[in-house]
């Protein structure tokens, strides 16, 4: 497979920064090579054997419902068929990360941009951005799932509003994304159990999460979450937990106009911080967390 068409970097005040691409592409399946297949392999039955009492049941079970395999790259043709079907979300191919209003905008259409190309070999265990290991495997079991398939929808409507509100707006609601869609935790009888991407998708964390003493744990909560930075470097400080799917569905529902209003006049709280009135399943030893580099 040729080298993923990488997007420019323009250098900026940040320094060098990735120019999105908004092109939709067609997944280059004849492309990919013997070593994209294996690594796909290789992550595939990783995860699956770590996931086993880690992820949530509903994931793993949507995963085996659409025929989900280690053996080669799935098709985006072939997935699409069975999502249409079950909840009217379809796969497109992407080059990576698009601007914020086309990624929106796709997920208000019920289309989860996938990126075409994956890691290689020497990237297994980290990777700076999604790929389709993280969006195939991470992302796309879920939107299986009536309920979340609906919430992912309703997100994308809310991306597109609170473009037009203003910067602080998408910052609250990114945050809210980031501690369910990416790094999300689910109450389960038998225990807490992982649904969140960027989670599933990644073997340490998937272990880190639900068994280190160093993270806080703690109960779903909307504006708490809205009101709390995160990390793009490390494992989560915090990890929020809800009971169901539903529930999120129903606490997402309002309007978050006002809800945006009332957080412009409020600072926001560290990515390790406990705050009084949460509902605490675990408070973190802290231990090894890195200081400064809170998003
Ligand atoms: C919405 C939020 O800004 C988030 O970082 C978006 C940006 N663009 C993206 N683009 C792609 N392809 N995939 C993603 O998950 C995201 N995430
Ligand atoms: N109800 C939110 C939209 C939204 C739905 C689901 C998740 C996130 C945001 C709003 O009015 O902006
Ligand atoms: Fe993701």
């Amino acid at each position: 497979m040729n080298q993923p068409q990488r997007v420019e970097h323009q250098l900026t005040d940040k320094g060098y920064v990735p120019v999105y691409t908004t092109t939709v592409v067609e997944q280059p399946w004849a492309d990919y090579t013997a070593t994209d297949h294996q690594v796909w392999a290789t992550l595939f039955e990783r995860q699956q054997q770590v996931l086993v009492g880690r992820a949530s049941d509903e994931f793993l079970h949507q995963q085996r419902a659409m025929g989900m395999a280690p053996d080669r790259i799935p098709k985006f043709d072939e997935l699409n068929a069975v999502l249409r079907k079950a909840t009217g979300w379809e796969l497109i191919g992407v080059e990576g990360l698009l601007p914020e209003l086309t990624f929106f905008e796709h997920l208000a259409n019920r289309r989860f941009p996938v990126t075409w190309w994956i890691r290689k070999p020497e990237q297994l265990d980290y990777l700076a951005e999604p790929d389709l290991f993280h969006d195939l495997f991470g992302h796309v079991p879920l939107l299986m799932n009536p309920v979340f398939a609906d919430y992912m929808q309703a997100y994308g409507r809310g991306g597109v509003k609170a473009h037009a509100i203003g910067p602080d707006a998408l910052v609250n609601l990114t945050r809210l994304y980031w501690y369910t869609v990416e790094f999300g935790l689910i109450r389960q009888p038998d225990g807490l159990r992982i649904y969140g991407s960027g989670i599933v998708s990644s073997k340490s964390e998937s272990i880190h999460c639900l068994e280190s003493a160093a993270p806080n744990r703690i109960g779903f909560d909307l504006e708490r979450i809205m009101r709390t930075r995160y990390r793009i470097d490390t494992f989560q400080k915090t990890y929020f937990v809800i009971d169901s799917y539903e529930q999120l569905m129903e606490a997402t529902r309002p309007d978050f106009t006002p809800i945006y209003a009332r957080l412009a006049a409020q600072e926001s709280f560290p990515a390790g911080s406990v705050q009084p009135g949460d509902s605490i399943f675990q408070r973190g030893t802290g231990e090894g967390w890195l200081d400064g580099g809170d998003v």
